[in-house]
């Protein structure tokens, strides 16, 4: 028997897209662009049709950050890390977007754009939710700190922010970031490239890392158990998803920056979000990292973007109504 969703929102099933076409955390043009094709494949509409009463928020309209990325670099950057102020920026306007939401009992979906995005959505949900805990579903552990980050790109740092790591090297316009997350309180799903320096810090933290071996090894349906129980032994605390599409394997999610082979199968990236949605505890959502302009072929734009839909989707119940 599947479990009857037990949060507010969930009965009144009220979503806001915060949509975050963001992509100065990373150097690849295009990931900006994954809003606009998520929207026009019809996310709404496919929300709309399984019940939710869908909001739209556009928290970095007209900032135009992709078109001055380039400039920006001469002067944006601190030590190794590149666009320190227009990531700061930037996840400044998505914290409070989702922020809103979610003190507004709706549950903020956020649509990147890169992985950075979710400082600003992580921190605005576990300002509603300071008990929740975070499954980082992603190839990549991105916990790199201003002094491990080997590329300087920032959505390859956003959980060591959250957690307060490093902070007296925290760039000036990241200082806001409140230091919302516990060690204890986040697990990762689908790893497989993790820096020398992020291994020593999972290690060093004691976090709950799940990678492509455990999969395997477990199959995912005892691995997300297992990720849920490290994270919220109780059941009872609202969890957040933050699901990186390069996750699942490049067969089936092309069209991403970090792309990385012996991925998750389609289907077992679909059974998180699944499974996820039957705890009745999602209180949040991110999408990220579907990037068009990198598929070699438009059905390769296809593949990626219908899977971020169906992401969305399945997380917020479509499997269980
Ligand atoms: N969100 C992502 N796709 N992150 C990839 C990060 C790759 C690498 N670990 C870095 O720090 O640059
Ligand atoms: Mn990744
Ligand atoms: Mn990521």
């Amino acid at each position: 028997m599947l479990t009857e969703p037990s949060y507010e929102f969930f009965k009144s099933k009220k979503t806001t897209l915060v949509l975050a076409p963001f992509s100065g955390g990373q150097g690849h043009s295009g990931v900006e662009d994954g809003p606009k094709y998520l929207m026009r494949h019809g996310i709404k509409e496919q929300l709309e049709q399984i019940g939710w009463d869908v909001k739209v928020e556009e928290p970095l309209h007209g900032k135009e950050y992709e078109a001055n990325k380039k400039a920006a670099a001469a002067y944006d950057f601190q030590g190794k890390v590149k666009l320190p102020n227009m990531v700061g920026e930037a996840t400044q306007l998505v914290y409070e977007s989702v922020k809103r939401a979610a003190h507004n009992n709706e549950l903020p979906v956020t649509l990147g754009g890169d992985h950075s995005i979710a400082i600003g959505s992580v921190a605005g949900t576990f300002d509603r939710y300071p008990d929740a805990c975070l499954l980082w579903i992603d190839a990549h552990a991105d916990i790199n700190t201003p002094t491990t980050t080997g590329s300087g790109n920032l959505h390859g740092c956003p959980v060591s922010f959250l957690l307060g790591l490093d902070s007296e090297n925290t760039p000036d316009a990241l200082r806001w970031v409140p230091k919302c997350l516990k060690p204890s309180r986040i697990a990762y799903v689908g790893l497989r490239d993790v820096d020398e320096g992020e291994k020593k810090l999972l290690r060093d933290n004691g976090i709950a890392a799940f990678s492509m071996y455990h999969v395997d090894r477990f199959g995912i349906n005892k691995v997300i158990e297992m990720a849920l129980e490290a994270i919220n032994p109780s059941g009872t605390a609202p969890v957040m998803l933050s699901y990186d599409v390069d996750a699942i394997d490049p067969l089936f999610v092309p069209a991403t920056g970090t792309p990385v082979r012996g991925g998750l199968t389609l289907r077992e990236g679909l059974f998180i979000a699944e499974r996820v949605a039957e705890t009745g505890k999602l209180v949040a959502l991110d999408v990220v990292e579907c990037n068009p302009d990198l598929a070699s072929k438009e059905l390769h734009v296809v593949d990626t973007i219908s899977t971020g839909c169906a992401i969305v989707r399945c997380a917020l119940g479509e499997t269980l109504t």
